[in-house]
């Protein structure tokens, strides 16, 4: 019998370092605002204002915390030492870099949090999560050990969720969580056919690979979630990302390609093999047609799509039809306005259009589906996860004065040294558990 599920979106809540350090070589925004002085306050209302439109549209949405950050413990790793002020002093002075890594707040991006699969789709039928070992660039290498706490505090249920370890954290297994995965249903509840999408094979140096940009996810990495996972050779599918695609700025498969249901929403230079992809997806999934919206090159060129996003939409379920739901920047770049439009006009599967402003977030190359972690779960999964991560109207206003408590207005990357910054977040964030329920997530609260 096939059991009643929904789609749960998990939203990272901005941290109170949100900052633009440009630590993301292959990001073009992260590239292009370096140095800016970013609005943390700003942003976290932004990311809350988009959780609460779709939860008051009648989303199950929930919230993901934000990590401790600057994270002194990864200081400490590096050798720096003494008190904190002194950790950060010296970090600052000697090596500015890794202080700005270290204060990132990119957990924000829940997309590349975790990979997971529902129970659906699984050998044991427990919706299973692999937290991203994020191995490509640093200061996201240092997120998935309170990724994972927070996954397991919430899933803690062992009857229905089972998790796994981050991979090696090597570039062999470089792995990027649900930015390179989607999935294709007939409905939610029925098993599914997931989408693996990696940048390069890491273990043949032959392959074909972007020559300027680095390709984050390797194949093997994707191999190895599959498995863990127990999905079956009917429930997967891999396929490789369009190396010049990757050199063009789609550092993520979730920059040119978004999955719902039966439709695959993707640009014509998403996929290096693209036939054979549609192929694989088209033998294995039961119960409904795949339906393609495919946008060619030459009614929105490769840049406007990486300049507006337009393919980091959320992609959801309405009683008629699907609603995407779209950065702002898709209104302000003409080719993509323009494609909406005739999108609209159309009589496709996509029949709703809603912009959501997340330009905070954007100028560090994250729109609204960076921002969120896709969670299949049916009734009683539903039932059995921690509640208190529900955004409710009541938990919308207490994160809400949270932030404008708490959150600063302004910060320069000449900021993050400051001690003052390092106790206004840890004071934040163990508010935060309280409200949210978590327990001791963080390292300032597990230290004896
Ligand atoms: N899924 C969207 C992820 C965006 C993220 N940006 C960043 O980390 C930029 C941070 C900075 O440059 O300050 C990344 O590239 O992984």
């Amino acid at each position: 019998m096939v059991k009643h599920a929904v789609e749960v979106n998990f939203d990272g809540l901005v941290g109170p370092t949100h900052n633009y350090a440009g630590l993301s070589w292959g990001n073009v925004a992260s590239g292009v605002n370096v140095n800016a002085v970013s609005n943390p306050r700003e942003a976290a209302l932004q990311g809350l204002a988009k959780m609460k439109r779709l939860a008051d549209r009648g989303y199950t949405q929930c919230v993901l915390p934000p990590h401790e950050r600057p994270h002194t413990p990864s200081l400490q790793a590096l050798g720096f030492s003494g008190t904190e002020a002194q950790i950060l002093e010296r970090a600052a002075r000697s090596a500015p870099s890794i202080l700005a890594a270290v204060s990132s707040a990119s957990p924000m991006w829940t997309a590349n949090a975790a990979t997971v699969s529902p129970s659906a789709d699984t050998a044991d039928h427990r919706v299973h999560f692999t937290p991203a070992n994020l191995s490509a660039k640093f200061h996201r290498s240092i997120e998935h050990t309170v990724t994972g706490r927070v996954l397991q505090s919430i899933f803690a249920d062992e009857a229905f969720f089972a998790h796994h370890p981050a991979l090696p954290s090597v570039s062999h297994f470089g792995d990027e969580g649900a930015a390179n995965h989607t999935r294709l249903c007939s409905q939610y509840g029925e098993p599914g056919v997931e989408l693996f999408v990696y940048g390069q094979v890491a273990f043949n140096e032959q392959a074909l690979a972007p020559g300027k940009y680095p390709a984050r996810q390797t194949l093997e990495a994707s191999q190895a979630i599959a498995r863990l996972h127990g999905l079956k050779d009917r429930n997967r599918v891999f396929a490789q990302q369009n190396p010049l695609a990757i050199d063009a700025g789609v550092f993520h498969n979730d920059v040119i390609a978004v999955g719902n249901g039966n439709t695959l929403f993707y640009h014509d230079m998403a996929f290096l093999n693209e036939a054979q992809m549609l192929d694989d997806i088209r033998a294995r999934l039961t119960g409904a047609e795949l339906e393609t919206v495919r946008v060619s090159s030459a009614e929105v060129p490769l840049e406007d799509a990486v300049a507006s996003y337009l393919f980091n939409s959320q992609l959801l379920n309405t009683p008629d039809g699907m609603l995407l739901a779209v950065p702002g920047e898709c209104r302000e770049v003409a080719s993509v306005s323009r494609y909406l439009d005739g999108l609209l006009a159309s009589d496709g599967p996509i029949t709703a259009v809603e912009v959501f402003d997340v330009k905070q977030s954007m100028r560090n190359g994250g729109g609204p589906a960076c921002l969120r972690l896709r969670v299949v779960l049916n009734d009683d999964e539903l039932h059995a996860m921690h509640q208190g991560v529900i955004l409710t109207d009541v938990l919308y206003e207490r994160l809400t004065t949270w932030v404008e408590t708490h959150y600063r207005s302004e910060l320069a990357s000449t900021d993050l040294a400051d001690p003052m910054l390092l106790e206004e977040v840890r004071k934040a964030l163990d508010e935060l558990t309280g409200i949210l329920g978590l327990g001791a997530i963080y390292d300032f609260q597990r230290v004896p």
